[in-house]
């Protein structure tokens, strides 16, 4: 994999302005109570707006690539990416040990009525357990991920994403994470297995 360089920083200013409000748009239409010939309207302006979008179009998101600031980035990712509307977008930091995320989840995401689906989670501790593999100074892909459920996560609440480095064999890294509530309050845990590649390494 090649990382670039980014180019064009108020295009990509613009293509996240368009995400957050392509997420609106989702947020709003899990919610919308509006009546049927109105929601017909709506359709049709937003299969319009699709259409234009098309017009030209990538083969894949926006890559991983080095922003301005020297950081790296991937505004394609869907759990990271500003550019993905999928996205939270999560923000996730490091204290150069483990790793840490606020987050909150919105209604677009139940799961069981009025709380989180279990998948998308698992989604967000997969990410966040393969950041404190990098930050352990590793990179490898999920080979298995275990996750406990404790407590139905909220939506609409303030939550913490922790994630650390537990233990290395070889390729092999292991981290463990959690969702909890900013009083500590865990509501789900997770393991990982993360194997490096042999071809990542040359072998
Ligand atoms: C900063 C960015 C954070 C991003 C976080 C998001 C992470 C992701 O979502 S990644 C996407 C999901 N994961 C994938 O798509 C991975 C798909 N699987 C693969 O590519 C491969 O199977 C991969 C890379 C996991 C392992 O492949 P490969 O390197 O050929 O493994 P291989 O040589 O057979 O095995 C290496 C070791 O790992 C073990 N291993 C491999 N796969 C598994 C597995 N699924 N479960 C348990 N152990 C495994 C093997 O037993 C072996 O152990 P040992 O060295 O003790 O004999």
């Amino acid at each position: 994999m090649t990382i670039e360089a980014a180019t064009g920083e108020s295009r990509i200013t613009a293509l996240c302005a368009l995400s957050q409000q392509v997420r609106e748009l989702m947020d709003a239409t899990a919610l919308t109570d509006v009546p049927e010939d109105e929601l017909e309207a709506i359709t049709a302006d937003v299969a319009a707006l699709t259409a234009r979008l098309r017009a030209v179009a990538r083969e894949t998101p926006q890559p991983f690539e080095f922003a301005p600031d020297g950081t790296l980035r991937h505004l394609g990712n869907a759990v990271t990416g500003a550019a993905n509307p999928h996205a939270l977008p999560l923000v996730v930091t490091s204290d150069g040990e483990s790793v840490r995320a606020e987050l909150s989840f919105r209604p677009l995401h139940e799961g069981p009525p009025g709380s989180v689906h279990g998948g998308i989670s698992a989604m967000i501790l997969d990410h966040v357990l393969g950041q404190a593999v990098v930050v352990a100074g590793f990179a490898g892909m999920t080979a298995s991920l275990s996750v406990n459920y404790r407590k139905p996560v909220p939506y609409g609440v303030p939550l913490v994403a922790t994630g650390a480095f537990t233990r290395k064999e070889g390729r092999k890294t292991w981290v463990e994470g959690r969702i909890a509530l900013t009083d500590g309050t865990v509501l789900v845990e997770a393991t990982g297995l993360f194997v490096t590649p042999a071809a990542w390494l040359g072998e």
